[in-house]
C-alpha cells in the first residue's frame, strides 16, 4: 500500500514513496523541484513511479500552487489530502492564537519532533528549526505542547533584501568568519548569525523554560548551511517533515 508524501514550500516542493503509510516505512524513491517546475512531474519523476495507493501532502504556497501539484497528480486515480494545522494531532497540541494559522510545514515538523523524541527514551522539550525559505525556530514542551516560535528571513530572502536595498552589496557569497574583512564574508556571517543567533536565544528560552537541555532538531534545504555555525547541540534530519506527514497518516487510517 505505497504512500506519497508531499512538503511543498515557498522555494521547493518535496516529495517521497514509502512502502507503507506508516512511520519507519521503506522509503521507495523521493525527489524535488523548484515550485516552477512543478508541471514536469507528471511527465518526468513521478511517470516512472508504481501508482500510489495513497497521498498526504503539506503547502505553505498557497491554493494556485496546490492546485498546479493536484493536477499532476491526475496522472494516478488517487485523490490528495492536505494536511491543516490543527488545535490537536500527531502527539502535539497547539498553543498557537488562532491554531489553524500555523504554518502546515511547522505543525508537521512538530509532529515529527515529538515522534523522533519519544522513540528516544523519557520526554523531552524539543525545539525544531526549519532553515528553507524563511526560517522558523518552534518550542515543544516535554508534554508535546507546542508554546510558540519564531519566523524569520532565509539567507536568500536576507540577501535579496540587501542587495535590493542598497548600491553596494551585489557580491558573492562568501564564508562564515568570527571578524569578516570583505563583503562577500560581511554578507554571509551577517545572515548566518542572524539565524544561528535566534535559534540559540529560542534555545535559552525552551531550556530555561524546560528546566532541562531540549533535544534540537533542525531540518531544510539550508539546514546545511546554518548547522556547521550553530553552538548548541543539534541534530539535522533532512526527513522530519515526512516523519511527521508519515505519523499523520497513519493516525489517520487508525481512526
Ligand atoms: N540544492 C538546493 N536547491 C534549492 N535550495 C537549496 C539547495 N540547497 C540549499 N538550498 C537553500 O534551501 C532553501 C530551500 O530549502 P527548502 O527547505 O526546499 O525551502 P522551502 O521548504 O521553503 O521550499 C533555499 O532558499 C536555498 O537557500
Ligand atoms: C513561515 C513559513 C512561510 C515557512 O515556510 P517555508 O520557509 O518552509 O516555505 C510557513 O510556515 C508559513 O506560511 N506559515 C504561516 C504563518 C505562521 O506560521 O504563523
Ligand atoms: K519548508
Amino acid at each position: 500500500m505505497s504512500f506519497l508524501a508531499i512538503d511543498i514550500g515557498n522555494t521547493r516542493l518535496k516529495w517521497a514513496l514509502y512502502a507503507s503509510p506508516q512511520p519507519g516505512a521503506v522509503l521507495l524513491a523521493h525527489g524535488a523541484v523548484f515550485l516552477e517546475n512543478i508541471e514536469q512531474l507528471g511527465e518526468g519523476d513521478w511517470q516512472r513511479l508504481p501508482v500510489p495507493h495513497s497521498v498526504l501532502g503539506c503547502n505553505v504556497a498557497g491554493d494556485a500552487v496546490r492546485r498546479r501539484v493536484e493536477e499532476q497528480l491526475e496522472l494516478w486515480d488517487v485523490t490528495p489530502r492536505w494536511i491543516v494545522s490543527s488545535a490537536q494531532g500527531g502527539g502535539i497540541s497547539n498553543g498557537y492564537d488562532h491554531p489553524g494559522r500555523l504554518g502546515t510545514d511547522r505543525f508537521v515538523a512538530l509532529v515529527g519532533a515529538r515522534s523522533h523524541s519519544l522513540r528516544r527514551g523519557p520526554a523531552r522539550a524539543c525545539l525544531v528549526v526549519m532553515v528553507g525559505t524563511a526560517v522558523t525556530v518552534d518550542a515543544l514542551e516535554a508534554d508535546g505542547h507546542f508554546i510558540g516560535g519564531l519566523i524569520l528571513p532565509g539567507h536568500g530572502i536576507m540577501l535579496r533584501a540587501l542587495e535590493g536595498g542598497t548600491a553596494g552589496l551585489r557580491v558573492p557569497t562568501g564564508e562564515v568568519r568570527e571578524f569578516p574583512t570583505n563583503t562577500s564574508d560581511a554578507l554571509t556571517s551577517g545572515g548566518n548569525y542572524a539565524i544561528t543567533g535566534a535559534i540559540e536565544r529560542m534555545h535559552r528560552h525552551l531550556k530555561q523554560r524546560a528546566g532541562h537541555e531540549p533535544l534540537t532538531l533542525m531540518t531544510g534545504g539550508a539546514g546545511w548551511k546554518v548547522s556547521p555555525a550553530l553552538d548548541i547541540e543539534h541534530e539535522l534530519i533532512d526527513s522530519l517533515i515526512f516523519d511527521g506527514i508519515l505519523t499523520l497518516q497513519s493516525h489517520h487510517l487508525a481512526l
